[in-house]
């Protein structure tokens, strides 16, 4: 493209586990989360313009429709980096963007798509615009946009402590076939965490290097998604997802993603993973369902 358009990838983001260990003071609730990113997710675009616009395209973007644009993440993000980029400009004196959002993840799904799209539109612009925020402020910046838009930003394997904006090196990861189902109920963040009932737990961290798939299932085993329970009460289809993944052939472990409601099967090798996509696919056609892979990292997530 010669019209200066770039482009960026917001990839989606799985929790493996997620605990929650305590609460503060405001309600936000503290966890413990192994994050990661699948090769799965949305495209930015972005093309100089004066102000900033967004166009919202892609098989998911009707599920946008009730969010207004000033509301949707990626202008929230874009606005924010612009004033802080240019401080002293008249906001119509900032150079801007014609922004173009290829939604292809459910929304209010545990996959953290908002936040994705969020980050990347941070990435994006300060390449576009050719000005970087010092990474303190861009810290501050992400986090005050979501509590996963940090993770987000960083885009690599992390363990997120805090409400997520601490993030700390990953254990070594295998490459990992995984299977994503939505049942097609959006899960609200907020109403899941509410439902919680004081189910604290002390974290503990992973045992580490998990060499092959089949150990990191079983050291995931020992853990949990504290938030499955409040969402399984809100979306009964949660129980039925989870279900039908641990069913498949291969399936070496089945988890809810964050606050729900999509959860992920992990296999130990690619045809069990696609064979249990397509049949999950014909057995429930109502339901979003993707096949999805990592690839292997090691610690530092380097
Ligand atoms: C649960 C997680 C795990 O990765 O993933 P998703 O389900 O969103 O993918 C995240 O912590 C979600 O982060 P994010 O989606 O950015 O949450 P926000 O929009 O900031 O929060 C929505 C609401 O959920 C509650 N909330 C959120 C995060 C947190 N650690 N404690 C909370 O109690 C708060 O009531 C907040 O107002
Ligand atoms: N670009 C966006 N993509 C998805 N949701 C967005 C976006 N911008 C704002 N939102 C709002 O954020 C809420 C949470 O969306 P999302 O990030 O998909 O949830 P989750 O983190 O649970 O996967 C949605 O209900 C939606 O109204």
């Amino acid at each position: 493209m010669n019209d200066g358009t770039l482009s960026e990838p917001a990839p989606a983001k799985l929790n493996l586990y997620l605990h929650v260990t305590g609460r503060r003071a405001d309600g936000y609730h503290l966890l413990d989360s192994l994050a990661l990113f699948v090769d799965l997710g949305e495209r930015l675009q972005a093309t100089p313009a004066a102000g900033l616009s967004l166009a919202v395209e892609g098989p998911l973007a009707p599920a946008l429709s009730d969010t207004a644009d000033r509301d949707n993440l990626v202008l929230r993000a874009a606005a924010e980096l612009q004033a802080a980029l240019w401080p002293d400009r008249p906001a119509g004196d900032r150079p801007g963007a014609a922004l173009t959002l290829t939604k292809t993840i459910p929304v209010a799904a545990g996959l953290g798509g908002g936040s994705a799209d969020a980050a990347a539109a941070l990435r994006l612009l300060q390449r576009l615009w050719d000005r970087a925020l010092p990474a303190d402020r861009l810290a501050d910046l992400a986090a005050g946009l979501g509590a996963d838009v940090p993770v987000c930003l960083a885009g690599l394997p992390a363990r997120m402590a805090g409400i997520g904006e601490i993030l700390e090196p990953a254990p070594a990861l295998p490459a990992l076939q995984l299977v994503l189902v939505n049942p097609g109920v959006p899960v609200p963040t907020g109403a899941v965490f509410a439902g919680l009932q004081g189910r604290y737990g002390t974290a503990l961290p992973l045992t580490r290097p998990q060499p092959s798939p089949a150990a990191l299932a079983e050291a995931l085993s020992q853990r949990r998604n504290d938030l499955e329970r409040p969402a399984r009460f809100l979306a009964p289809a949660v129980d039925r997802a989870l279900a039908t993944l641990s069913a498949q052939e291969g399936c070496l472990l089945a988890r809810m993603s964050g606050s729900g409601a999509t959860c992920f099967g992990l296999f130990a090798h690619p045809p069990a993973a696609t064979r249990a996509a397509s049949a999950i696919r014909a057995a429930e056609p109502g339901w979003w369902v993707a096949a999805s892979a990592t690839a292997a990292t090691a610690l530092d997530g380097g």
